[in-house]
């Protein structure tokens, strides 16, 4: 498992390209046949991703937890990205439609995660943060969760905003996470931009074409920074960081975040006039 360490936006404004990447984008979370793991300080987020193939990947102890099992001390979200799958929970078989998602709490021991279809793999994308408390195992998708319309077509932002994981939604005790569309030929993502220092965030782009890329904005408002981003690539957003991108074509986002005050909504608006 790969250990990002948690970083100050001082030591941020200093970091090469290079640096930058190297702290904040998460690459190669989709490898067939196996379950990728990176891990941020940021809030103890714990990102993954998992491509079952000619078998179903099981996942039970991750040993950097130093736990018996996985959610032990943690819950996690599941968002399905590719075909149509399966994800066991102690025995118990959910089917994942592509972008359906299951939200696994405290105390279940095993997950396994299969594909339906061989030609068409099921490609999962994990977040899972610490929690105290269980919560049912529940699944939801674009066809049942609460959503909202945002942006206009004359600031190129049109874009469906699905909540999965939230206070009106699928109940956890800190992880809140969704799917944000953009509309076609609307290219850009929270813009105007937001802070919310109460939680770090998780971004993974997908649906994006393999020629194109998200040119993700990053930092204090006052001293911005870029991430270009490729399909399936994640970002991690410190709780001190704007959060936002441009694509060069269109493309889908998954958002995660943990950390204080389980209320969608608690969000500091960036004024334009603030960003440098
Ligand atoms: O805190 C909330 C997150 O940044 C996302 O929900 C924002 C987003 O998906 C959007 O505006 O399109
Ligand atoms: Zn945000």
């Amino acid at each position: 498992m790969e250990i990002r360490h948690p970083i100050h936006p001082r030591d941020a404004a200093q970091f090469s390209t290079e640096r930058m990447r190297a702290e904040f984008l998460v690459q190669g979370l989709f490898q067939p046949g196996e379950v990728k793991w990176v891990y941020t300080h940021h809030d103890r987020m714990l990102i993954g991703g998992v491509v079952p193939v000619e078998a179903p990947v099981t996942v039970s102890q991750v040993p950097e937890l130093h736990t018996e099992y996985l959610l032990e001390r943690r819950e996690i979200g599941i968002v399905n990205i590719g075909g149509p799958g399966t994800v066991t929970v102690d025995g118990e078989v959910y089917g994942l439609a592509r972008r359906e998602c299951l939200y696994v709490g405290l105390g279940k021991r095993t997950l396994s995660f299969g594909s339906v279809d061989r030609a068409q793999p099921a490609r999962f994308y994990l977040v899972s943060a610490p929690a105290h408390q269980a919560y049912p195992t529940r699944k939801t998708g674009p066809q049942d969760a609460e959503f909202e319309q945002l942006g206009s077509d004359d600031q190129s932002n049109r874009r469906t905003l699905y909540r999965f994981i939230h206070a009106n939604g699928v109940q956890s005790c800190q992880l809140m996470l969704g799917m944000t569309e953009l509309a076609p030929n609307n290219l850009w993502n929270t813009m105007p931009a937001h802070l919310h220092d109460r939680r770090s965030e998780v971004y993974l782009y997908f649906d994006l074409d393999p020629a194109a890329r998200v040119f993700h904005f990053f930092g204090e408002p006052g001293e911005t920074r870029h991430l270009v981003v490729a399909n399936e690539e994640a970002v991690i957003s410190p709780s001190w960081s704007i959060h936002s991108g441009v694509g060069t074509r269109s493309y889908t986002f998954i958002w995660a975040m943990a950390g204080e005050n389980y209320t969608f909504k608690d969000m500091d608006p960036v004024a334009m006039d603030d960003l440098r």
